[in-house]
Formats: C-alpha cells, structure tokens, sequence
C-alpha cells in the first residue's frame, strides 16, 4: 500500500523527534481541575484522598515506562522525567506525550473509587493533557523541578492561608482574596500563626513540597545508573549489549518504587541520589 497512489499523503505528516542528549520532561496536568474539585467537593486545600490518588497513579506511570528516572508532582499536575539517553518511541514528542497522559487518565479513572469510594465518578471523566519539555543540561533540569517545587510551596501558602481565613476566619472569597494581596510570606505565616494557631512549618510535608516518585535501588548494585556488568571485570564496555540492557530493563522492573516528600531544591536529595540523573556509560557531556 505503501506505494499506491495514495502514499503520498504520508508527506503530510510533520516528524516532531525530540534531540538528543536532552532529559524529557512530559507535564500532565488535569483539564479544568478547578470545576471537578468542586463538582466532587475535594477538601480545600488539599484533599488528602486525591493527592493519595495521585501519587498511586503516578507510581504506576513510572512502573510501566522503565525509562522515566523520577516524577514530580503537586496539585492536578505531574512531571515525568526521562533519561536523556531514551530512544523510546524514537523520541517522538506526541507519542511521549500522549502516552503518558492516557496511561496517566486511564489509572486515574481506574483507581478513583479506591481512594473516593464515596463518590462515584461521572461523566465528564477526569482527563489530563501532556506536553514534552527538553531540557538540554541536567543542571537546567535540576532548575526546572525547583521551579516546579517553588510553584507548590507558594501556591500551599496561599491557598492554606486563604481557606483559613474563609472557612475558619469568617471571611468571604473576595474579603480573603482582598486581605492577601500584597502580602509576602512572612506576612502569610504571621496570619496563620497569629490568627488560627497554624505553625506553616508543621503541615505536612506532602502539601508544603509535593511528591517525588524514583526507583529505590541497593547501594552498589549500579554503576552510574547503569547495572554493573557482570563478569567483565573492572571493564565497563561503552555500548551495552542487548543482554545487558535487556537486564537492565529487568531490573528497573523489579526495583521497588518510593512515594517521599523531599526537598529537591538543595543538594542532599540529589547527593543521596546520585544514580537518578546520572548520564549514561559513554554519554556523560562532562557537565
Ligand atoms: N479543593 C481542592 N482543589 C484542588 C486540589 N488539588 C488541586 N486542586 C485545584 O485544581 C486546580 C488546578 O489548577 P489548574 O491546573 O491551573 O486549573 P484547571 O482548572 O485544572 O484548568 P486547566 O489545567 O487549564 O484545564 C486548582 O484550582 C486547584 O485549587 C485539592 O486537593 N483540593
Ligand atoms: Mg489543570
Ligand atoms: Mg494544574
């Protein structure tokens, strides 16, 4: 068929393959999350159930893409991140993309009654959009997960102080919305300190920086992120074979998978880590 007459119109089709050598990020994010937390009547700010929800969706995102070295999550949205070194789908950004997403929304729909057994979920079903984000340097990465945790953080300040003070201290939206503006953090935690009794710093670490998912591995039994070879000696070869990789997928298969609140703005996260975003035997770029 490939050379009827209609096999031109395969010309039409635009190749969107991702460079190499950059980390992938693919951000799903839920579509209109602000009317399905209500329509659902999620606890304000967070609603322990969904974020559960969540994070048990994600786990599974990670389990099934063996390629995926860690994900960070916050609110309606998760951030997967894939080795720089994946040929997955050939790096295609709309296979990546959408992979991620329907793994992620069929899980999700899946999984929904195991944390909110109450309610029933209904039409329209949760949905949630994908989009690949290259990120040339592991540094440049590194910077884009802050990004990511700031935005929480931020964001869980807000949204803590300003439920408070609606659902406990009284006020309308608009008289909340009106108090907060201008203000600075400090200003936030004084509010919740001095008006509700909160201490910011005592809420749980899950609603302060979000979630982190990566595969736990033993000490030593990887080199570089890489599985040690066996039998090779010290000689680390600079291709992999098939078998070697074929293991290496085995592995990460069977490796267990840690749901953790850490900071992954400083460097002990990373330092105890050191395997999650280390390049590959042969592709280090010598940042
Ligand atoms: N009540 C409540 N709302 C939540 C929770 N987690 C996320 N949300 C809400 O989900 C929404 C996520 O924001 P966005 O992703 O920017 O907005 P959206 O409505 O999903 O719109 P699009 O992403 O553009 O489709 C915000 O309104 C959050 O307040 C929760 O645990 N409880
Ligand atoms: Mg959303
Ligand atoms: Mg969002």
């Amino acid at each position: 068929m490939a050379n009827s007459e209609y096999g031109y119109v395969r010309n039409f089709e635009q190749g969107d393959a991702l460079p190499p050598s950059n980390w992938i990020v693919v951000r799903i994010d839920g579509r209109g999350f602000s009317k399905l937390c209500k329509k659902y009547n999620f606890e304000k700010p967070n609603d322990r159930r969904a974020l559960d929800l969540m994070n048990a969706v994600a786990t599974e995102v990670v389990r099934s893409f063996v390629d995926i070295v860690l994900a960070y999550g916050q609110s309606d949205e998760y951030s997967f991140v894939f080795h720089e070194s994946t040929g997955l789908f050939e790096r295609r950004a709309a296979k990546l993309a959408t992979s991620v997403a329907t793994a992620f929304t069929a899980e999700y729909c899946m999984q929904w009654s195991t944390f909110l057994p109450d309610q029933p979920l209904a039409r329209p079903y949760p949905t949630f959009d994908g989009r690949c984000v290259c990120y040339p340097k592991h540094s440049i990465l590194r910077d884009y997960l802050c990004w990511r945790q700031a935005d929480c953080h931020i964001n869980n300040l807000y949204n803590t102080t300003f439920w408070n003070m609606v659902l406990k201290g009284g006020m309308s939206t608009t008289e909340a919305e009106q108090a907060l503006k201008g203000t600075v953090s400090s200003d936030k935690n004084e509010i919740l300190f001095s008006r509700f009794g909160i201490n910011y710093n005592s809420e749980p670490e899950a609603y302060k920086k979000g979630t982190v998912v990566y595969r736990l591995y033993v000490k030593d039994s990887c080199v570089n992120g890489s599985l040690k070879p066996e039998n090779t000696g010290d000689k680390v070869p600079d291709t992999a074979s098939k078998t070697q990789l074929e293991k290496e997928r085995k592995r990460k298969q069977k490796a267990q998978i840690v749901i953790d609140h850490p900071d992954i703005i400083g460097d002990a996260f990373w330092t105890a880590h050191p395997y999650i975003l280390a390049s590959k035997r042969g592709q280090d770029h010598g940042e």
